[in-house]
């Protein structure tokens, strides 16, 4: 028998997912392995980007039927265990940060006791304790003037601050698998780089491994190792460099996003005869 490879957080083979007995699947027959490393997920809309993070983190309406040959997380497979297990490995093994902050955060909470309260249900210590952990949290995401801030309801911040808020709070248990979907994209487009430095700052502490969803493939080349391109459910390459996409589909992604250096008059569309010619190929 193989000897277990230690580093790998997540394996993943022949995941696929259908919303419906009839229906295609949403995920079809993914295969991968996470370690602690950052791995970009892009496809277009509908290519099943989020549905593969919810199935990770078993999130999915009952109506979702994940199949897999194997789903394990550190340890423990994703497919037998109980919903108990899961909700103490959600927040504290594992952690989804999801795109618009204003959703995720409990609208009548002040923001400092959101945080506290994330440390004593995963992390078991007291009120006191729980307080100083949030504030020394909200401080690492850089959040100013900490104790006037804790006491802020989420309306009355800003959207950057917000993710910043969610980053802390997702990570203070330190967990394995940092799934983040679409973290920046309801953010004003100035903030969205520092968002996303604080997120792999962090991630990259903790020694953990990030997933980091998308449909902008060039942010993503950016921040993460390995890419692995989406379409139609499939993953139909993966790769380490945007130089070496070979896809007719991934060069339509990377020609559909507007490079800072070489701007075009128009922006191209996807050309889906042609890909869906390279797909059918046996
Ligand atoms: N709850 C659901 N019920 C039925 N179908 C669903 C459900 N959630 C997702 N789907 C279907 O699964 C497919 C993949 O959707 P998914 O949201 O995963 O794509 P995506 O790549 O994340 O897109 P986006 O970038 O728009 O979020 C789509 O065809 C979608 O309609």
């Amino acid at each position: 028998m193989p000897a277990p490879d230690l580093d790998t957080i997540l394996s993943v083979k022949n995941l696929s997912v259908r919303f419906g007995r009839h229906a295609k699947p949403a995920v079809d027959n993914v295969s991968f392995d996470l370690k602690a490393e950052r791995l970009g997920i892009v496809g277009e809309s509908g290519s099943g980007k989020s549905t593969l993070g919810r199935a990770l983190m078993r999130l999915l309406p009952p109506i979702g039927r994940v199949s897999a040959d194997t789903l394990t997380f550190d340890g423990t497979s994703l497919l037998e265990a109980k919903e108990k297990h899961m909700r103490t490995l959600r927040g504290n093994r594992m952690a989804l940060i999801m795109q618009d902050p204003r959703y995720s955060l409990n609208p009548v909470l002040p923001i400092g006791k959101q945080v506290a309260e994330a440390a004593i249900l995963h992390l078991k210590v007291r009120k006191a304790e729980a307080h100083q952990m949030a504030a020394a949290m909200l401080e690492r995401v850089r959040i100013a003037d900490i104790e006037r801030t804790m006491k802020l309801y989420p309306h009355q911040i800003s959207g950057g601050m917000g993710q910043r808020v969610m980053i802390a709070m997702m990570l203070l248990a330190k967990p394995r698998m940092v799934i983040a979907d679409e973290p920046t994209s309801a953010l004003d487009v100035s903030v969205r780089g520092d968002v996303l430095k604080l997120l792999d700052e962090l991630v990259r502490e903790n020694n953990a491994g990030l997933m980091l969803i998308s449909h902008d493939i060039r942010m993503v080349a950016a921040f993460c190792e390995r890419i692995m391109v989406m379409y139609k459910g499939r993953v139909v390459e993966t790769l380490t460099s945007l130089e070496d996409a070979r896809h007719p589909y991934t060069r339509g992604l990377i020609a559909a996003m507007p490079d800072l250096h070489t701007p075009v008059r128009r922006l191209k569309t996807l050309d889906r005869n042609a890909i869906d010619a390279v797909e059918a190929r046996p």
